[in-house]
């Protein structure tokens, strides 16, 4: 071995929940990390835990606003953006700088880290990038996504914002466009509008958030063409620059101009930049690292979690993911998979932190007819409900599907204030197999609280 080649128990590529990886079981091994960006990943640093701490002061704006509802009159008087930003990553920037100094010096004293990009140059050998090569018997690769640019929007050079940078705008853009309609372009079409921004949607079908049930994407499609300038049906065709403005032509003719451009259009895996053929490591169609229920991919010693291979862009998955790659990839014996711990992919729940916010678990109306089973559907809104009267909303609804023959749940679809705290006993129950009998009527449910939204949208079941 030369003396730029390390040999480690365990190599990882990427420091989001890879890194959550490592516990007392790996602390007589020796192990690799690679980590070309922040450390952390994505979520902590330009993901899931800014995006929520802006929701929350734009949650904030929006009750002053709609104070007056309640008998309360009140009025913003300014939003301090650069305090908001400074709020925000005054906490986060710390937790990289220290996650980052804790791999590095005492606290993993078996534990080298790469602050470079990691390139696969032969199975289970990785050239750092600097010159130095590292092999492993385990490889775990943790590597991500990374928002995808409509080739219109790339080729035009007009400047544009991702999930990356919009946070750290110098300044409360006056008219933000945002280009996709998906989760990341819903949480901040939100964001950036209460708190005081125009905001322009670009939306290539017929509405927003076109992954959620049909009915909830539709209902929520028109409360939000009614605060943002939400243009259907249209895709960009080309951008420029004018002056500070960024102008943006439509495929329908027409042009938006705005200060501020925001590309949301989706992730894609980062599988196609650590030369993953020279690995023996298999990629789908779609980028992902092709992995079994174990984590294994297709080269002998190779694991792979999160983003960078999973059917869910979402944090609790990946964390979850990393959890049952922690578990399997100290097992001596790469092909006896006894007792192995296995992914769950079942019933996989998500959230929108928008306004109004969703939540959603298990199968939407239509996947539920498409796979033959005989549905009920019950709709509930949070206006029939006390605490929906208290806080005057019209907007809220939850959905719930059952199975006719087991009285069981399919599936879960809330609209509404605080919709992924509310669905939480839906995603316990369906993840259980309760029925739907069982759920409503083995337990209390507290009254007046808004799970009674819940409550009555499973009674009113026609089971
Ligand atoms: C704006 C936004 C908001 C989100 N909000 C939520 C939310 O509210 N809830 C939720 O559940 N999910 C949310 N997500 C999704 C969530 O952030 C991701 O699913 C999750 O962070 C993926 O974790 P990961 O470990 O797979 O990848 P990451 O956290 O992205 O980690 C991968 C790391 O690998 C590094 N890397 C990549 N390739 C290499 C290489 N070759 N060499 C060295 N390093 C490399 C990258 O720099 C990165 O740091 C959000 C995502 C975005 C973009
Ligand atoms: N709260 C959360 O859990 C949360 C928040 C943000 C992001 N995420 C994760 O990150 C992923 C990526 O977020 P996202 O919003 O970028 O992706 P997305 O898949 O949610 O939405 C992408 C949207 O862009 C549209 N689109 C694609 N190409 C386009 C084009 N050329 N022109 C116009 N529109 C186009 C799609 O139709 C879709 O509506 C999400 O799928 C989600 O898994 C999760």
């Amino acid at each position: 071995m030369s003396a730029n080649e390390q040999h480690v128990d365990v190599a990882i590529i990427g420091s989001g929940s890879a890194n959550t990886i490592l516990d007392e079981r790996f602390d007589g091994l020796s192990v690799a990390m690679f980590e070309e960006s922040i450390f952390g990943g994505t979520c902590i640093n330009v993901g899931c835990i800014p995006t929520k701490m802006f929701v929350y002061a734009a949650e904030v704006a929006n009750t002053v606003r709609r104070a007056e509802r309640y008998g309360i009159d009140a009025r913003i008087e300014r939003v301090r953006w650069q305090d908001i930003v400074d709020r925000v990553f005054g906490r986060i920037d710390p937790i990289a700088e220290g996650g980052e100094n804790y791999r590095r010096g005492d606290g993993s004293p078996n534990v080298t880290l790469y602050s470079s990009h990691a390139t696969f140059v032969g199975p289970r050998r990785i050239d750092a990038g600097d010159g130095r090569i590292v092999t492993a018997d385990r490889v775990v690769v943790g590597a991500g996504s990374r928002p995808v640019i409509p080739e219109a929007i790339a080729a035009s050079g007009v400047r544009y914002h991702t999930n990356d940078d919009i946070m750290r705008l110098p300044e409360l853009p006056e008219h933000l466009i945002v280009v996709g309609s998906g989760y990341i372009a819903a949480e901040f079409a939100h964001v950036f509008s209460a708190l005081g921004s125009r905001v322009t949607v670009l939306v290539r079908k017929d509405r927003m958030l076109r992954k959620s049930d049909e009915e909830i994407s539709a209902h929520f499609t028109d409360l939000a063409a009614a605060k943002w300038d939400v243009r259907c049906g249209v895709e960009a065709v080309d951008a420029r620059e004018d002056g500070t403005s960024v102008v943006v032509t439509l495929s329908d003719g027409t042009e938006v101009t705005g200060d501020a451009l925001l590309v949301a259009t989706g992730r894609t895996p980062n599988g196609d930049r650590i030369g993953a053929d020279v690995a023996g490591i298999e990629l789908h169609d779609d980028g992902r690292i092709r992995v079994d229920e174990f984590g294994r991919t297709t080269a002998e010693g190779v694991f792979a979690l999160g983003d960078v291979s999973s059917p869910y862009q979402l944090k609790h998955v990946a964390n979850a993911e990393a959890r049952v790659v922690q578990e399997n990839v100290l097992r001596p014996d790469w092909t006896d998979t006894a007792g192995w711990a296995t992914f769950d992919h079942r019933y996989v729940p998500s959230a929108i932190f928008t306004d109004p916010m969703i939540a959603e678990v298990g199968l939407t109306e239509r996947d539920a007819r498409d796979q033959g089973y005989d549905v009920a559907v019950k709709v509930q809104k949070y206006a029939d409900v006390a605490y929906g009267w208290a806080m005057e909303d019209h907007e809220g609804l939850c959905k719930v599907v059952a199975d006719r023959a087991t009285g069981r749940l399919l599936g879960a679809h809330i609209i509404g204030e605080q919709a992924p705290t509310v669905i939480q006993p839906l995603i316990q129950a369906i993840t259980f197999g309760q029925t739907v009998r069982e759920i409503a009527r083995g337990q209390y449910w507290i009254h007046p609280a808004l799970p009674e939204v819940v409550e009555n949208a499973l009674l009113g079941l026609d089971l």
